[in-house]
């Protein structure tokens, strides 16, 4: 077959396309949407009128769509979105959409239409909880960081996996975007001009730069396992019985704690932009996943680890105390970044009242800050809510 010459689609040629690769016959009544709201790419919904049964055609732009033409983005984030999608559908299809097709030329992925859930992070915004989605997420981070590891698959069958999911060029948006740019007087940042004092301690505190820095190592050399690489709750489809986790654009081999860490501080950011007494459930989510990753993580270590040093006395404590330790300094990169780095959360910006929502933000940088610092000697899940408890208010340009 000839190769696809790439063009963006419209509305009317994601129809087109639908139809010429038999999803639906041709004569079948189609509505088609462009219903894309994140940061990178086209997404398009077409529903058979008739059945209202729908699919999704997810596109990437050859730049990022946030900023525009001036920031040239590769295509091939695409084939490696599909490409994890399937490989993370092999140990856990009940997390993942179905893919129906990808061609890696028109840069698509045709999967499973998800809209009778909802992304998380809206509902939490709404003050939904999704009872079951540390449960999920914990299972879902569990199995594909086994399996995928060496600690779970033939170790030359992982070298391949290794090299079919370099993605410099999305990790390079991570290195900077995450651990570099929100901690340096960067053109990418954007914060409020009240929050200056308070970015410019950040900016001027050698010892978070010394932390970061060796979080940005992490992030830069481990090749544990596949990861999702942007596990945000703008990723997670939920309801209160279902999970699926979508957009593993940015997958590659990277460290263990990536994925716990993003997943923690976007709860965190949405428990910050909450009253104190609608917390709770939030919280509850961060201890949960927690429990249930390592749960699970260490049942499949004990049963079905192919290293021959599985056996060996602590060998499974000193990898689930680096993980944790590693989760909580990726966190609170992740929280710094999504209050004053390039890409925001709702969460926090949606805080209509300002003083509340620069209070909220405030507490989000001496929270981001304590992680990042404190990593080492948190122990457990409650230390970091206990940690999240602690910071208060703070007064302008005062990070303790
Ligand atoms: N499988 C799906 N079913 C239904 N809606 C989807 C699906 N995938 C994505 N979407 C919608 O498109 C939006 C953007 O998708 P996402 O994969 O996060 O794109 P981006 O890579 O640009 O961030 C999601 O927030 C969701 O509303
Ligand atoms: C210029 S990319 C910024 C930001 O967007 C990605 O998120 P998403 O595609 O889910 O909107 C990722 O988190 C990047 O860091």
């Amino acid at each position: 077959m000839s190769k696809s010459i790439y063009e963006p689609l419209t509305e009317s040629s994601a129809v087109a396309l639908a139809v010429r690769l038999g999803i639906f016959p041709e004569g079948t009544p189609l509505t088609c949407r462009e219903i894309g709201d994140g940061n990178l790419n086209l997404v398009f919904r077409i529903v058979d009128q008739r059945t209202g049964k729908g699919i999704v055609i997810k596109q990437a732009l050859p730049y990022a769509k946030v900023v525009g033409e001036s920031w040239p983005l590769t295509l091939k984030r695409a084939i490696i979105e599909s490409n994890a999608l399937r490989t993370f559908a092999s140990y856990v299809p009940q997390y993942v959409p179905t893919v129906y097709y990808s061609d890696e030329s028109l840069a698509i992925t045709v999967m499973e239409d998800l809209s009778h859930l909802q992304i998380a992070r809206k509902g939490l915004i709404e003050g939904k909880t999704f009872p079951l989605l540390s449960e999920h997420i914990g299972e879902f981070i569990a199995k594909t960081l086994f399996y995928t590891s060496d600690f779970g698959m033939n170790q030359q069958q992982k070298k391949q996996l290794v090299q079919q999911f370099v993605n410099p060029e999305l990790c390079k948006i991570t290195e900077d975007l995450v651990f570099t740019d929100p901690f340096f007087d960067h053109e990418t940042n954007n914060f409020e001009p009240e929050l200056r004092h308070d970015v410019e301690a950040l900016w001027n505190d050698e010892t978070l730069h010394l932390e970061t820095a060796k979080l940005k190592r992490k992030f830069l050399t481990e090749a544990d396992a596949l990861i999702h690489g942007d596990l945000h709750t703008g990723s997670i489809f939920a309801s209160d019985t279902e999970t699926k986790i979508i957009d593993p654009e940015f997958a590659f081999y990277g460290p263990f704690g990536f994925d716990i860490g993003q997943f923690f501080a976007n709860l965190l950011l949405n428990a910050l932009s909450r009253k104190e007494h609608e917390q709770a459930p939030i919280l509850y989510h961060i201890e949960k996943t927690w429990d249930v990753f390592s749960t699970v993580f260490s049942r499949l270590w004990e049963q079905h680890n192919v290293e021959p040093y599985a056996k060996t006395n602590g060998w499974l404590q000193d990898i689930l105390h680096t993980i944790f330790v590693d989760a909580v300094g990726f966190a609170g990169c992740e929280v710094i970044r999504r209050t004053i780095g390039l890409a925001h959360v709702a969460d926090l910006d949606g805080i209509s009242d300002k003083q509340r929502r620069l209070e909220a933000k405030r507490r989000a940088l001496q929270l981001g800050r304590a992680l990042i610092l404190h990593r080492y000697s948190l122990r457990s899940a409650q230390h970091i809510l206990a940690t999240f408890a602690q910071t208060s208010t703070v007064s302008e340009g005062h990070l303790a």
